[in-house]
């Protein structure tokens, strides 16, 4: 889906989960959504807080997190408590990637019980794309991508220790991210637009991750593109 802007795609894209997380209650106690970091979901976090569903019934946890204190700058669950846990969304029960251990290594075991609180599928998990084509933590060439992307690893959370970005880090395994009732892709602007392409046509999936996104038959990539 191509939008004119990203504050425009930010609300289509809100109103498109909001609907998505409403029939899953309808349907079943709770609902989950996974989310990522980064700089792309903030038009989406804000446009999404405010919309009316019962989210005291809605998982909120996300496909990566930088291993570092909840109050650090860099850390995602921050970015979650500030930017989307607020207004209606406020009474989300959010499930943290980052456990109180000293490493992600350590903390991996704690990680995976947290997890196991939320029900299977999701409902909807939205990733994003680095400009060197990783997704989620999935970071090109780390010695833990093999079963990062192996779709028979029967873990959900991996420890990572990527060369290219800063700070340890807990990812979501492509198994786990893949096990989802709706997949999404969102990213922003013309150099995105053109990793994704070369990822597509160029790449394998150890030198850009998010080509295995694409080359799995489980569940449908949606890719919400802005300028
Ligand atoms: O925590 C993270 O770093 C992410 O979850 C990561 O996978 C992110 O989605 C991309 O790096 C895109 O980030 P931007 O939106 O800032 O370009």
């Amino acid at each position: 889906m191509r939008y004119s802007d990203r504050d425009e795609l930010a609300v289509a894209l809100a109103n498109t989960l909001a609907t998505t997380l409403r029939s899953a209650l309808a349907a079943r106690p709770r609902a989950s959504l996974v989310v990522s970091g980064g700089s792309t979901p903030v038009p989406l976090f804000r446009a999404l807080r405010k919309l009316d569903l019962e989210w005291a019934r809605v998982d909120v946890t996300l496909a990566d997190e930088r291993w570092v204190a909840p109050e650090h700058p860099d850390s995602n669950e921050r970015l979650i408590r500030t930017e989307l846990l607020q207004e209606q969304a406020s009474a989300a029960r959010f499930v943290p990637l980052r456990t109180p251990e000293a490493t992600p290594e350590e903390g991996t075991k704690t990680c995976e019980t947290a997890q196991e609180m939320i029900e299977r599928p999701f409902d909807a998990v939205i990733l994003g794309m680095g400009d060197d084509g990783h997704t989620a933590s999935l970071f090109p060439l780390t010695p833990t991508l093999d079963e990062g992307l192996s779709l028979t690893t029967v873990a959900c959370c991996l420890p990572c220790r990527p060369t290219t970005a800063p700070h340890p880090r807990m990812t979501l395994t492509l198994r786990a991210l893949l096990n989802t009732r709706n997949l999404i892709l969102h990213i922003a602007g013309e150099s995105k637009l053109a990793t994704l392409q070369q990822a597509l046509h160029e790449a394998d999936t150890r030198t850009m991750p998010v080509r295995a996104l694409f080359t799995q038959d489980q569940v449908s990539v949606n890719v919400y593109w802005a300028p």
